[in-house]
């Protein structure tokens, strides 16, 4: 069983206030030092740890204290040891943090959907220096062959520059939605016109305002009178007339049509769900897409369309079958009414969501949307997966160099949500400014981010327990703790040693003021932990000895200037159950 801890009433520094903000105390004249003696030369260890009843592990020890003033020693001495280890991090958060110290590094994480406009290589280069950690592909568009060079090129950029960017691969399920326009970027319907919708093939050149749909059913399922929606209402028309495999539109809403976009039909008002409701969350597309992902190792595969935990549960055995390596996360993206529905138990499934609002806004009204986000949002982060807030966050971008105030406020509340990351869509993919659109996106998080760390702004949120078991939930205190403490202390860093990844997203949903330092033995966690709030995932072979894994990540991080002596760390482990507080020898 877990015992006291009488370290916690024994040590006055210990004592916070709970819950509310403390006010940063001057604890030992200078408020960043743990006090250091002439027994423990290099700065002190602080060490809490708990046992748990499986008590034959040598981690599980009650406390470790040094003769009763409960500061366990250390010798931190900078060693031999890191002189041939070395230790993997972005070139980006190094400079960062060389530059402009702890606080400067972003939380909010980015995601760039790649496409004609930014898959060459420098153009890929130019996205990891301007901050993108995942870059996401849409299956939607492209061949194989295209997306294979894109996640190459990808690739070639984290070997040889450092750099962890993940792959998203992002299926298209089984929306309708129109053919690719006959190779034309776009189309423009004006007001009054008469366009053809047809699910007929057509091999040669399209007819003049005639559009392809996907799905074979289109034609007998509409209805003269029926609304038909172009991208959840950017282009809107009138069924006029049905004949054959050709549906007549008039055009009431004009606007740019966009190869494959999206179409929904709706009836007295009601978004019309008739078979296509039926049609399969995974299509036989989908499918051979998935084995494509799966093939290439990508990190993660966001899901169109999900209805429910089942098929997220099928896919993910499905997979475990292929990539036993379990190397692959599952995004589910809410994008639909059965989505929301059914939110808590499709999160629960899944390792991350995604608030899709581009069909999201085509199902649920749009002043449904913000609510749909937030809650959303709320919930990932109560079950502790990491969530996108995605599409059209800075769309008039696709044309203009500048954002609109609503767009740089719509950013900033995704942000105060602290989500934890931020999506571009046509923005990157085949607009006229990724690269702005990109530091649009990473400037407004820095500022908002500062801006409510100093005026403790964001609201605290209930966390209820996640984990099944006695050790889940000693994992989950200790990170609780850990990061009320770096926010008590005015920590600079806290640091996880963490194998599966587990115990830094269990610290990041904490929201510390200080960012996380996550050491990680394997590229592909390091990648996926690019996707979490606060997380600067760092590659670092290590052991179970957190004593030399500490002397290792102080020696090499201090070579390359990203940390000092004297600042204050707080280290936690997924091997040790322990919180450690030191400063840098
Ligand atoms: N691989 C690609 N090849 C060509 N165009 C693409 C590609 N990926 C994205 N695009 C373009 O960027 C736009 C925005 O991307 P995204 O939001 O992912 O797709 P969609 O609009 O289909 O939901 C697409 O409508 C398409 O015009
Ligand atoms: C991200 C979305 O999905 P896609 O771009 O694939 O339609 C969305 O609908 O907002
Ligand atoms: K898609
Ligand atoms: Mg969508």
């Amino acid at each position: 069983m877990a015992q006291s801890i009488p370290l916690v009433s024994r040590s006055p520094h210990l004592n916070f206030p709970s819950l509310s903000p403390a006010p940063k105390r001057c604890l030992y004249g200078n408020p960043r030092r743990v006090p250091t003696s002439s027994s423990c030369p290099s700065g002190a260890v602080f060490s809490i740890r708990a046992s748990t009843s499986d008590s034959d592990s040598s981690a599980h020890h009650v406390i470790v204290s040094d003769n009763g003033t409960g500061y366990a020693r250390a010798t931190l001495t900078v060693s031999d040891a890191a002189s041939t280890a070395s230790i993997e991090v972005d070139a980006v958060t190094e400079v960062e943090l060389k530059e402009n110290g702890f606080r400067s590094t972003r939380r909010t994480k980015l995601v760039c959907t790649i496409g004609p406009a930014t898959c060459g290589s420098e153009q890929l280069e130019a996205l990891a220096v301007g901050g993108m950690n995942v870059a996401r592909i849409n299956m939607c568009h492209g061949t194989h062959e295209w997306h294979k060079r894109v996640i190459d090129r990808v690739r070639k950029l984290n070997e040889e520059k450092g750099y962890a960017v993940a792959i998203m691969m992002d299926t298209e399920g089984s929306e309708i939605h129109m053919g690719d326009l006959g190779g034309a970027p776009s189309a423009k319907a004006e007001d009054g016109e008469v366009w053809t919708f047809s699910v007929r093939a057509f091999n040669s050149t399209l007819p003049e305002r005639t559009i392809h749909v996907n799905y074979d059913g289109f034609a007998e399922d509409v209805k003269v009178g029926d609304e038909l929606l172009v991208d959840g209402g950017m282009v809107r028309f009138e069924v006029i007339e049905k004949i054959g495999p050709d549906v007549k539109c008039l055009c009431t809403d004009p606007g740019l049509l966009l190869p494959r976009a999206n179409l929904t039909f709706w009836r007295n008002g009601s978004l019309v769900r008739e078979r296509n409701a039926m049609l399969p969350t995974i299509s036989s597309k989908d499918w051979l897409d998935i084995d494509f992902g799966v093939a290439e190792k990508v990190d993660f595969i966001a899901i169109s369309f999900v209805k429910s935990a089942e098929v997220i549960n099928h896919l993910k055995s499905y997979i475990a079958a292929r990539s036993p390596d379990g190397g692959i996360s599952l995004i589910a993206k809410i994008e639909s009414i059965d989505s929301l529905k059914n939110l808590e138990e499709i999160v629960q499934a899944s390792d991350g969501a995604m608030v899709a609002r581009g069909d999201l806004g085509a199902q649920i009204p749009l002043e449904q949307v913000p609510s749909a986000q937030q809650k959303i949002v709320r919930v990932c982060r109560q079950l502790n997966k990491p969530v996108i807030v995605a599409s059209q966050l800075l769309e008039s971008m696709i044309e203009y160099p500048t954002p609109t105030r609503a767009e740089v406020a719509d950013v900033s509340e995704a942000v105060r949500q602290r989500a934890d990351a931020l999506m571009l869509s046509g923005e990157s993919a085949m607009g006229q400014y990724p690269e702005k659109a990109l530091t649009v996106l990473r400037s407004v998080s820095l500022r908002i981010e500062k801006w409510w760390r100093e005026e403790k702004r964001h609201e605290a949120m209930i966390l209820p327990p996640v984990g099944y078991s006695f050790a889940d939930n000693i994992k989950e205190e200790i990170c609780v703790s850990a990061a009320k403490m770096a926010n008590n202390l005015g920590v600079d860093a806290l640091f996880v040693y963490t194998k599966s990844g587990h115990m830094a997203s269990l610290l990041s949903r904490c929201r510390p003021d200080c960012p996380i330092f996550a050491f990680t033995t394997t590229p592909s966690v390091r990648r996926r932990l690019n996707l979490q709030w606060g997380l600067i995932p760092f590659r670092l072979s290590f052991s179970d000895d957190m004593e030399s894994n500490l002397n290792k990540t102080f020696s090499l991080l201090k070579a390359r200037g990203m940390i000092k002596s004297g600042d204050l760390v707080i280290a936690v482990s997924d091997m040790l159950q322990s919180i450690q507080v030191m400063n840098v020898p």
